[in-house]
């Protein structure tokens, strides 16, 4: 007997050679899989891992298969045994694929939980949020001795000392002049989320010229201080990290900027875009898209972050050209993010808006003429119109006038339906901006009418 099997062994090895020698470390692979799932780890994340196990097990078990068919091992007593142990593991391998479809489903349904009651915290923090902002005194008014007017009651309420008396608004934050950018940007970056989960978002700084906008939206000159638009592109990038095992992400970009409503590509040279002609247009799922403007895909921050800055040197050459301060323009910065979900197939699609608007200064108080009464003119005929959305949005007016201006067509996917606004309003603390800072914060409270609206 002992004979037999030892030269049955033999026989088969010399039969089979090494590479076609039953495989029983399936059974240990098949083992530990088994035992992983029983002690209850965790299933989410094992999902990837067993769909290559249960891949590679059925790939081994067809080998085997292929191995009796060919070899007619069947009639041994020993390949009985054998194919008995074949049947039983094509038995538990169906187990576990249908375990795994299981684990797939749950996962699937979990995430769009996640996503759901995520969706629903931001949305309970209102669709338009109005984050108010209050910049520091500037060196030149601390040296004309102009005095603080604005102050911070709490984290909701603003106080500005008016000639009739104080008066006091509201809103979703208040920053004050001791905040830091890493602090303003921690309040907004939740909204990140969802424009990779799917959803449109729209971040915009709102105020007069020299409030601080540009250092919220982008920082200061010499890069010190990031604002809003480079810290949201490396969170863009941590977020895909953290999930590039289960999504395939592809993001890209266009950079506009809206002058005398005219639209600009920004990322062509000045001589370019001026030649060009630029549509504002939408797709059959409402999304917005510039035809003619070029969409450019990044990699990294970094890419996002190179396409930016050759985006805002041309913005800076083309002013210069036109002997014009770009603080005059609208600054707009998409940002397209397609995820493909690895495990089921699906596909979503979400949309961040950065802008940086003009200053919102009266025509009459900076006594423009001409080209610069034309410049203000458009302004506030854009500013006006957004003022307009907003309002007909917060009283769900049937008909929100987004055509009205290029600013509010370029915005319109991401004000109203589901999409997450959120509003930075700029002010200066000084005395000598006591009306810009008025009008803004009632511009402003317009605005938060929707936040309540909303809810
Ligand atoms: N929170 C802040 N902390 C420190 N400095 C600030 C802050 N906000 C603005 N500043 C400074 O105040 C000045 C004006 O700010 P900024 O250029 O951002 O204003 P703006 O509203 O964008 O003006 P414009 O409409 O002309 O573009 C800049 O020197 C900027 O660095």
């Amino acid at each position: 007997m002992r004979n037999k099997r030892m030269h049955s062994r033999k026989w088969q090895s010399h039969r089979w050679g090494t590479n076609h020698r039953p495989d029983y470390g399936i059974m240990r692979s098949y083992r530990w899989l088994w035992s992983a799932s029983e002690q209850g780890l965790n299933q989410l994340s094992l999902t990837d891992t067993t769909e290559a196990w249960t891949a590679e097990l059925d790939e081994r078990v067809r080998k085997f298969e292929e191995d009796f068919r060919k070899n007619g091992f069947l009639d041994s007593e020993t390949d009985k045994s054998v194919g008995q142990q074949l049947l039983l593991l094509q038995t538990e391998l169906k187990q576990i694929k249908d375990e795994n479809k299981k684990i797939i489903e749950n996962y699937t349904a979990e995430r769009t939980l996640r996503k759901k009651y995520y969706n629903m915290v931001e949305d309970m923090k209102g669709k338009i949020r109005v984050f108010c902002r209050i910049r520091p005194l500037t060196r030149a008014e601390q040296a004309k001795r102009y005095h603080i007017i604005v102050a911070c009651l709490d984290d909701y309420s603003v106080i500005l000392e008016t000639p009739r008396g104080p008066r006091e608004f509201q809103f979703d934050k208040i920053f004050n002049p001791e905040c830091t950018q890493e602090e303003v940007f921690t309040e907004s970056s939740g909204l990140i989320q969802c424009a990779i989960d799917g959803f449109n978002v729209c971040i915009f700084a709102y105020g007069h010229t020299g409030s601080g906008k540009t250092f919220t939206m982008v920082g200061d000159r010499d890069r010190r201080n990031p604002g809003i638009i480079p810290r949201t592109f490396t969170k863009i990038f941590e977020i895909i990290q953290d999930n590039e095992s289960k999504f395939e992400f592809k993001v890209s970009a266009y950079m506009l900027e809206l002058y005398n409503e005219r639209l600009q590509d920004l990322f062509v040279t000045p001589t370019e875009a001026f030649s060009k002609r630029i549509e504002i247009k939408r797709d059959r799922k409402g999304l917005v898209f510039v035809q003619g403007a070029e969409t450019k895909e990044a990699a990294s921050s970094g890419e996002l972050f190179a396409l930016f800055e050759q985006g805002c040197a041309n913005r800076h050459i083309a002013a210069t050209k036109m002997n014009v301060e770009s603080s005059r323009s609208h600054l707009i910065v998409g940002i397209m993010i397609e995820s493909r979900n690895l495990t089921n197939g699906s596909v979503s699609f979400g949309k961040l808006s950065l802008v940086d608007l003009a200053g919102s200064e009266r025509a009459a108080k900076t006594g423009a003429k001409d080209d610069q009464l034309k410049e203000a003119n458009s302004i506030n005929k854009s500013l006006s119109a957004l003022g307009d959305v907003i309002s007909a949005l917060s009283v769900e007016q049937p008909h929100v006038p987004y055509r009205n201006n290029k600013l509010t067509q370029l915005m319109q996917d991401s004000l109203g339906g589901n999409a997450k606004t959120l509003m930075f309003l700029n002010i200066s603390p000084s005395d000598c901006n006591l009306d810009e800072t008025l009008t803004s914060l009632i511009y402003a409270t317009r605005v938060k009418a929707i936040t309540n609206n909303a809810q």
